[in-house]
């Protein structure tokens, strides 16, 4: 379909918004009236720099509180109609969007407002112009798609139609499947945002926290079934007013407005394919519609390494620390500075080979977390579909005989590798790294997988951060949670696939001083803070690291004596908690035992878990008294 975006999604100039525009690759441009005021350029100018990026120009917008005026201000309104018509035909765009009139002293009279509406159409039609009018949904009087549609009925004229916007229409709640009885011809245009739920002022919510689809929770999927069969064939245009975007460098943002188009397209095919077999309608839908198809989505099995960027001084204290943990140093790679840990099925490469990705990864931001490897059916798929999304892939410098990992750049610049199957059959670490020994690592602390990662996210790269998860790992949002830290508050949303064995939690916050602002601060922008092992037997694990020495977060006695309130739970095993410094949460699903490790060099820590029955949950109860110990050590 025609891909389009409204240049108030986006920050800078409007000669930037348009090249960002043109260069990930959208066909079209809503114009925004603000943005041509304030532009240097002349509409003529603006229409041929248009022309030059290969942009269409489809939409002029918005033109307000224009129907159900009286006699003397609609005369008022129609020459302010001509003058925008006239600017139009400079500009070469060929529709005016109309939005519902929001004055409370309006006259609320359908007849009046359709013959209004008529005679606009009626001067637009003498330039050619098409007038495509919204309901907002705080409009006075017309604020649904049904009532604007009875208007446009009422007002009967070719060159009036409608324009649906799926956010005013799902915000509300209404039903879109009303739209199907409306007829393609009178479906001149369509704006797409998603939005996060909120309990709000609609007003205040439309302007400040619409998203693109995918980083919200609207069912546009569903929206778009109804509006593709009731026959619009017409633009996919993208309208998002966020507080966040107009500050965020603009470039990101556009490509992601792409990417989460593309991906929107992939499932509304998805969605109407599985339609075939029961819906007569969705076959020539399928065949008429030209729908973005990449390659399927990655079947991830977990993580199957991770990768640290370290210096000499700092590979050898993390290895000391891995250690201490319980990991096995298990292997040395063939040509690079890099050591290979074990412990389960756990496995972390300690990078620090000169001229590297890693060397370069470390040079920005010193000890950190660089690549993450993650198992899947077929990782060249994986990537193939990263790039048909414009997501940039990876080939780093092998050796002769190594084994090649398929990889992408991710959005905190660090690289995930995905590990087929078949690389894993043949025993890829082997192929890369001289083993010392051919037995598997022990299970010294009785760690077994990786439960979960954390990562911290800059607050203009969340957003970004939640689509490149769910279009390129396949990774679906759970509910968005707030979490008090002494010094601030930090917003986590996880991530996890169908079958839960990539989890992975997404933390920002407004705060430079909470655990997340921190490590972001101290990473120079987002990456993983918190790698979580599970364990088989939490209380073993956390006896041999106290022995071994790794240094693990206090836990205040206050929280104990709270435990009991909270929970019905056994004295002795509130004894053994307490002894250890293992915190615990529960709900219908089951129970949770977790404790942490202090923190490395202000950047990163390690969690031990241990899951009972189906508990799905992170313990985000227990993350404040986490966050305060170690809001203490900071300030201590
Ligand atoms: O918030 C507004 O005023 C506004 C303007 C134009 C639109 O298309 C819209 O959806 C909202
Ligand atoms: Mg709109």
């Amino acid at each position: 379909m025609r891909r389009s975006i409204a240049t108030v999604c986006i920050s800078g100039t409007l000669e930037e918004k348009l090249e960002s525009i043109a260069r990930a690759r959208f066909d079209a441009v809503e114009i925004f009236e603000n943005d041509l005021i304030y532009s240097r350029l002349s509409p003529r100018e603006i229409r041929q720099r248009c022309a030059d990026l290969g942009l269409g120009i489809d939409l002029y917008q918005p033109f307000r509180d224009m129907d159900g005026v009286d006699e003397a201000r609609f005369k008022r309104n129609l020459d302010r109609a001509e003058r925008k018509f006239d600017l139009m035909v400079e500009l070469g765009a060929p529709m005016l969007l109309v939005c519902s009139n929001v004055q409370p002293g309006m006259i609320c009279d359908d007849a009046l407002l359709a013959a209004q509406m008529h005679a606009m159409a009626e001067k637009a039609a003498e330039r050619g112009l098409r007038i495509a009018y919204e309901a907002l949904a705080w409009g006075h009087h017309v604020n649904r798609y049904e009532h604007a549609w009875e208007i446009v009925r009422k007002a009967d004229h070719p060159h009036l139609g409608l324009c649906l916007d799926s956010f005013h229409i799902l915000s509300r709640g209404d039903d879109p499947a009303g739209i199907e009885q409306i007829p393609a011809e009178k479906l001149f245009f369509l704006q797409l945002a998603d939005a996060p739920r909120m309990v709000m002022d609609v007003l205040q919510w439309s302007r400040h926290y619409r998203c693109f689809p995918g980083q919200g929770t609207f069912d546009l999927v569903g929206f778009m079934e109804h509006v593709l069969k009731a026959g619009y064939a017409g633009p996919l245009s993208l309208e998002v007013f966020n507080d966040i975007f107009r500050a965020a460098p603009n470039r990101r943002t556009t490509l992601d407005a792409f990417e989460s188009l593309l991906f929107l397209e992939e499932q509304i095919r998805r969605r109407l394919e599985s339609r075939i077999p029961t819906d007569p309608a969705a076959r020539p839908l399928t065949e008429r519609i030209e729908l973005f198809n990449p390659p399927a989505p990655p079947e991830v099995r977990g993580v199957s390494f991770i990768e640290f960027a370290v210096d000499d001084a700092s590979g050898k204290a993390l290895g000391k620390a891995l250690q201490a943990l319980g990991f096995d140093h298990t292997g040395t790679h063939r040509t690079k500075s890099v050591q290979l840990f074990q412990q389960g099925d756990v496995r972390l490469m300690v990078n620090n080979e000169p001229g590297s990705f890693a060397s370069d990864y470390f040079q920005r931001r010193g000890p950190s977390i660089c690549a993450l490897g993650l198992a899947t059916d077929d990782g060249q798929r994986a990537v193939n579909r990263g790039v048909a999304f414009h997501v940039p892939s990876y080939a780093g410098r092998i050796g002769p005989n190594e084994a090649l990992i398929p990889a992408l750049r991710a959005v905190d610049d660090s690289i995930i590798y995905f590990v087929s199957q078949a690389l894993e059959d043949k025993g890829f670490l082997a192929t890369d790294f001289v083993m010392k020994d051919a037995k598997p690592a022990a299970s010294r602390a009785g760690i077994e997988r990786v439960d979960h990662i954390a990562q911290g996210y800059p607050f203009e790269q969340f957003d970004t951060g939640v689509l490149f998860n769910r279009v390129v790992l396949g990774l679906k949002p759970q509910e968005s949670m707030e979490l008090a830290d002494p010094n601030g508050l930090v917003r986590s949303c996880a991530m996890v696939n169908a079958d839960q064995s990539l989890r992975i939690a997404l933390n920002v916050s407004h705060s430079r001083s909470t655990v997340s602002g921190r490590s972001t601060e101290a990473l120079q922008g987002g990456g993983v803070h918190h790698i979580a092992l599970s364990s088989s037997d939490i209380f073993a694990s956390a006896e041999y690291l106290a022995k071994s020495g790794v240094g693990l977060l206090d836990v205040p006695d206050n929280y104990y004596d709270d435990l009991p309130a909270r929970f019905d739970i056994d004295e002795a095993l509130l004894k053994r908690m307490r002894r250890l410094g293992v915190l615990y949460d529960r709900n219908d699903e089951g129970a949770f035992f977790h404790f942490y490790t202090q923190m490395f060099v202000d950047r990163f820590f390690f969690e031990i878990v241990q899951r009972s029955d189906a508990y799905a949950g992170f313990g985000a109860s227990n993350a404040p008294v986490r966050m305060s110990a170690q809001a203490v050590r900071a300030a201590g």
